[in-house]
């Protein structure tokens, strides 16, 4: 299948660009909304991290005093209230720094969320099928968890080390300059070392994050097919697949880790080594008397804090390079074309159709797989509340007529027209309000018979849903269960038989009263009984409708007003049952006899 731009594992490196950076700050329009506690949270966390600073200050002074070096005007006593009332001024505002940065990432957050579902479940048809959507589901929720931390932690603590940094080295400039010289002297090397590690590190998470979205694929795709797994009794090929991809994962995870490992060793020798460095020379100031011990105390705690916070700023500094890489994939979601405007479905204008369908020699190739054409100026016409039914073999294209009345893709040659109108003119919500599809394989959601009926009408009452189940020939089913409507129907629908998938199918198309009714008939034959519940339901259902049935199984056509019969993309011949039967060496009659006639 053919990735999409999102998910090349050959994405270009996330760069610092002034573009780039203003590309990612227009996720900042998800927090607009809380500007102001985003707003407040930064000035408490610039109060936070000064009074921070005040600490080693207040350290050097107290042993300073202690040792009853000349000038001192306060006591310890005095030292103690100011320690006392620093410490809670800093808890107060840290407690609300934090909370404020947590309402705005955690709502923020959940706005992106809401945002990016309500895309994806608006893009056509041909989005799904150019994405692996496990892949690009586990892919966004990772990169959501990736913005979430920047919005909630690494933003504020990489502000918060910067101001550190900042604060710390100009303080300690004045306080002792010939010291703080020797420690920046360390600093560039640090810095350089960090950045070039970070980008490499960064890489490596972008590998790793890739492996494990591999295996994840297989895992959902054999969970999602696991009859065919079964059937094929593939579970040990399945699960030495899976173990491989997990090992090529683990191999990778732990070359990451060994880099990450490294990376660490490198900035704690750089900076331990600065630190005794510092400590070694402060010493042998004081020992010339041109230092206090408070102060050497005090400059050494400065040095530990601005080392901490370099370290710190590599990582955070990472971690935020990650998450503009994240908003980066987010936005291409969220700027991606969406088919149908869901905030306007209740504007839409409920448009009631009488049911005339004509197609005008349609051109078609599938977006996915443009060399070969599937309609090839196909033309026919259904009048309202006619029947009509689509034969031919397999892959003749009689699903892909269906799906084009759908609006699912777009066609490259001829019109598509309903009630005279091409359909491209409608809006696509209102057009799809008219149309119905009882598909070959049900597959229900996992809640409740009733939730799931109740899906073709949401709101429906208790009496709609219990008639259409009725004329759906669901209820004697539905009241036999103990739960009657309320019963669960498992994931999927796989509690029920096909025979009831398919009523409750029917009265979920019954609820919503469709002009037009596409019906896929099953291939796997239900049982006697079970058949006749199910195309007495679907006769009910079709009363009054134009319905467009794709046949397998031409036994279950014989009374509809045309039929078409398939071939390569063209209609080959058309008429009734009894027209077409005539036709000895008809297309029509050579499929009956395929389908009658026992194989020898
Ligand atoms: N989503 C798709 N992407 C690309 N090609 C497709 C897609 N769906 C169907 N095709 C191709 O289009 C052709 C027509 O398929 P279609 O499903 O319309 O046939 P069909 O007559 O309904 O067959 P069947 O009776 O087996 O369901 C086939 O060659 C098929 O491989």
């Amino acid at each position: 299948m053919a990735r999409r731009k999102t998910q090349d594992p050959e994405q270009p490196k996330v760069k610092l660009t002034k573009e780039k950076l203003k590309d990612a700050a227009r996720i900042f329009r998800f927090i607009r909304p809380y500007r102001f506690a985003f707003g407040f949270g930064l000035v408490l966390l610039f109060l936070s991290s000064l009074t921070f600073m005040v600490f080693p200050y207040l350290s050097g002074l107290m042993v300073d005093i202690a040792q009853g070096e000349q000038g001192m005007e306060i006591d310890l006593g005095d030292v103690g209230w100011i320690l006392a009332i620093v410490l809670v001024v800093q808890g107060g505002v840290s407690y609300l720094r934090i909370y404020l940065f947590a309402i705005v990432s955690e709502k923020g957050i959940a706005d992106v969320r809401r945002a990016l579902y309500e895309k994806l479940i608006t893009m056509p048809m041909t989005f799904f099928e150019e994405s692996r959507v496990g892949e690009l589901v586990s892919r966004l929720t990772s990169d959501v968890e990736k913005l979430y931390n920047a919005f909630s932690i690494t933003l504020a603590e990489f502000l918060r080390q910067i101001i550190i940094l900042v604060a710390g080295i100009i303080f300690l400039a004045f306080r002792a300059p010939t010291l703080s010289l020797i420690m920046l002297g360390t600093f560039p090397v640090v810095i350089i070392g960090a950045m070039f590690f970070g980008r490499f590190i960064r890489k490596l998470s972008k590998e790793r994050q890739e492996e494990l979205a591999e295996s994840n694929n297989i895992l959902n795709e054999t969970m999602q097919a696991i009859q065919a797994v079964k059937s094929f009794t593939n579970e040990l090929f399945e699960s030495l697949r899976y173990g491989k991809r997990i090992e090529r994962v683990v191999g990778m995870s732990l070359k990451y880790a060994r880099w990450r490992a490294l990376f660490t060793v490198f900035i704690v020798t750089f900076l331990f080594g600065a630190l005794f460095f510092i400590i070694w020379q402060g010493a042998s100031l004081v020992q010339s008397g041109e230092m206090t011990v408070g102060l050497l105390i005090e400059f050494v705690a400065y040095t530990a804090i601005i080392g901490g916070s370099i370290a710190g700023l590599g990582n955070f500094y990472t971690e935020l390079l990650g998450a503009i890489g994240a908003t980066e994939r987010i936005r291409e979601i969220l700027d991606e074309t969406a088919e149908v405007s869901i905030r306007a479905h209740g504007e839409a204008p409920a448009h009631s159709f009488e049911g005339r369908i004509a197609y005008e020699s349609v051109h078609f190739r599938y977006p996915t797989r443009p060399d070969i054409e599937v309609l090839k100026g196909l033309s026919f016409s259904v009048e309202p509340g006619q029947k009509v039914a689509l034969v031919g073999t397999s892959g003749a294209g009689k699903s892909t007529i269906v799906q084009l009345l759908l609006r699912y893709y777009g066609l490259q040659g001829g019109e598509i027209k309903v009630d005279g109108q091409p359909i491209s003119s409608y809006d696509i919500t209102a057009y799809r309000k008219n149309m119905a599809i009882v598909p070959q394989e049900v597959i229900l959601f996992g809640g409740s018979i009733r939730e799931n009926i109740a899906y073709g009408k949401p709101g429906a009452t208790e009496e709609e849903i219990t008639e259409a189940a009725r004329q759906a020939n669901a209820w004697s089913f539905i009241s036999g269960f103990p739960e009657g409507l309320d019963t669960l129907v498992g994931e999927r629908g796989v509690k029920l038989s096909g025979g009831q998938r398919q009523r409750i199918a029917i009265a979920r198309a019954i609820l919503k009263d469709p002009a037009i009714l596409l019906l896929d008939e099953a291939t796997s034959s239900l049982d006697a009984e079970s058949e006749k519940a199910v195309q007495d339901a679907l006769n009910t259902l079709m009363e009054g409708r134009t319905s467009i049935i794709i046949a397998h199984r031409l036994a279950t056509i014989r009374d509809v007003d045309q039929i078409f019969v398939i071939d390569d993309g063209r209609i080959i011949e058309q008429g009734t049952h009894t027209e077409l039967s005539a036709r000895e060496d008809g297309a029509y009659n050579t499929l009956a006899k395929l389908q009658f006639e026992p194989i020898q």
